[in-house]
């Protein structure tokens, strides 16, 4: 790609790029929240049209008008956010718009040849599960399915890992590896600098969009070199955990368990409580009840019995908005469905939880004035990239979409904060700020109950690590006394003999 500028009205989101990927590489695109790393990509996958500059394939100048015409030279992109039709099954979403479509369409054998090439990549997949059904890990790796089945040679992953877990991450790394063998190139877009390290061959930096450097991942010497590259000055990446007092518990889960639509048992028997000044984790691999588990507490889907109390009152079967004024915050897993209005401005979704409180309304009138400076010490404190506060949310970038979320939640100083993947997409600057707002989350009194898919996340955080596992809490331990081996063992279900005590 040389010399690619790309203007959205007067934002600059790229300004003079040049990148060179070799055939066959892994290369990796850096750069901070809004640095310009999926205007980029999305140009070279046809979304976008440059405002200047040239792109060339193989030696040949493409001139890219669509993602088709992308696709037909070879291109795939999976996106940060799915383009999947939920009411459809995995395998009409991925024959979508496939041109040896006959007038009939052979599901039966495409969905063969899927199964197949999910096998090769160790991806499980069942092509008649309808993607409203699949959870968000499975919608990602039917993504990637997607674009590998319709042979793309030239694969563009934007944070593909943002939303897998680590055992699927190592999957995934296995996958790429098998396609670079086989010639295909891969870009991958990543905040997650280990995994920078762990699969790339190289990496561009982006900064403010435009290029910084491109650099070969073996000449790097360590994480911290690639984050000060990114944000160009010292990144702080220690996180200091606090000893603090224990109060009473703000949130009580009795017996509580969860039949889905389909009658399965999905939750079963939960018992825990998170207390004032703690910061209790959940781990397991994803799909084990994890998400069920916070839909419940917060009003999303009401469990089938048990009972929830929150702050010493009985919510289990109260809607969600009353739950939320019940002092309780959340940072959603799937901010798209239950975390942001993409229609909406900055400044209305900053202010979705809280417009019918004191000083944002007053005598049931909105107060522009308090609303506006609301919304602007939050964009400052977390350091939103926007143009104005009036900015329609969807056009920001991913990770600055995901702040807005956890600015709103955060500033509204909860009394149990509810977070599921706090800092997915965020850049790694943002990710620490954010944990160490978390943590001043427990110091100011608050309970915190934190759902990661990171280990390590989990370790620097938490005071006790719960492991969900087929819908049960097989063990609670403390975060100082235990390790990655034994959480690792836990999610997997081998420590504690659970698969035969269940069998
Ligand atoms: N459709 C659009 N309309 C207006 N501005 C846009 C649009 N898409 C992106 N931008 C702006 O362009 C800039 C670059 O955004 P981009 O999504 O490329 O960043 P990114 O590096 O991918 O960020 P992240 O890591 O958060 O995903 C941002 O300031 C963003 O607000």
């Amino acid at each position: 790609m040389n010399h690619i500028s790309k203007q959205f009205g007067n934002v600059t989101a790229n300004k003079d790029v040049t990148l060179s990927i070799k055939k066959g590489e892994i290369h990796a695109l850096l750069g901070e929240n809004g640095a310009g790393k999926s205007t980029l990509m999305n140009i070279l996958y046809g979304m976008y049209r440059q405002t200047e500059g040239e792109i060339y394939l193989d030696g040949k100048k493409l001139n890219l008008s669509s993602p088709q015409n992308a696709i037909s030279n070879g291109i795939g992109m999976v996106h940060q956010h799915f383009m999947l039709i939920p009411a459809q099954s995995v395998i009409e979403n991925v024959v979508l718009g496939l041109k040896d479509n006959k007038t009939v369409l052979d599901l039966k054998s495409a969905a063969a040849k899927l199964k197949k090439l999910a096998e090769t990549f160790h991806m499980e997949i069942n092509p008649w599960e309808k993607v409203s059904n699949l959870s968000i890990g499975e919608q990602q790796r039917v993504e990637i399915l997607k674009a590998l089945f319709r042979g793309a040679r030239l694969l563009i992953l934007d944070e593909p890992t943002a939303v897998l877990t680590p055992q699927e991450a190592e999957a995934l790394f296995d996958v790429l590896r098998k396609l670079k063998i086989e010639g295909c190139t891969i870009i991958f877009i990543s905040h997650k600098l280990k995994e920078i390290m762990a699969v790339c061959d190289a990496c561009t930096v982006l900064r403010k969009g435009e290029t910084i450097k491109t650099i070969w991942v073996k000449d790097i010497v360590d994480t911290r070199e690639l984050a000060e590259l990114m944000v160009g000055k010292t990144v702080e990446l220690t996180i200091k955990k606090e000893k603090t007092e224990v109060g009473k518990p703000v949130l009580i889960l009795q017996n509580v368990s969860y039949q889905n639509k389909k009658k399965v048992q999905v939750l079963k028997d939960i018992s825990f409580q998170v207390h004032e000044g703690e910061i209790l984790g959940v781990c397991g691999v994803d799909g084990n009840g994890q998400s069920e588990l916070i839909h419940c507490i917060t009003g999303i889907k009401q469990a089938s019995k048990g009972i929830i109390m929150i702050n010493g009152t009985d919510t289990t079967r109260e809607k969600s908005r009353k739950i939320m004024s019940r002092g309780v915050a959340h940072i959603p897993e799937d901010r798209q469905k239950y975390g942001i209005v993409q229609e909406m401005s900055i400044k209305e979704n900053m202010i979705l939880m809280s417009y019918l409180h004191k000083p944002l309304s007053r005598f049931g009138f909105l107060q522009s004035k308090n609303i506006e400076n609301y919304t602007k010490r939050i964009c400052d404190e977390f350091e939103i990239k926007a143009q104005n506060t009036d900015e329609k949310i969807m056009n920001l970038s991913g990770g600055n979409q995901q702040k807005v979320v956890v600015g709103r939640e955060l500033s509204r100083n909860p009394k149990l904060l509810i977070a599921v993947h706090p800092d997915r997409g965020l850049d790694i600057g943002a990710a620490k700020y954010i944990q160490r707002e978390i943590i001043n989350t427990k110091k100011k009194g608050g309970g915190v109950l934190l759902v990661s898919s990171e280990l390590d996340e989990l370790m620097d955080l938490t005071d006790r690590i719960m492991v969900i596992y087929h819908g049960q809490i097989i063990e609670t331990v403390s975060t100082e006394k235990t390790s990655l081996k034994e959480l690792g063992e836990l999610m997997m279900g081998i420590k504690n003999n659970v698969e035969e005590k269940n069998a």
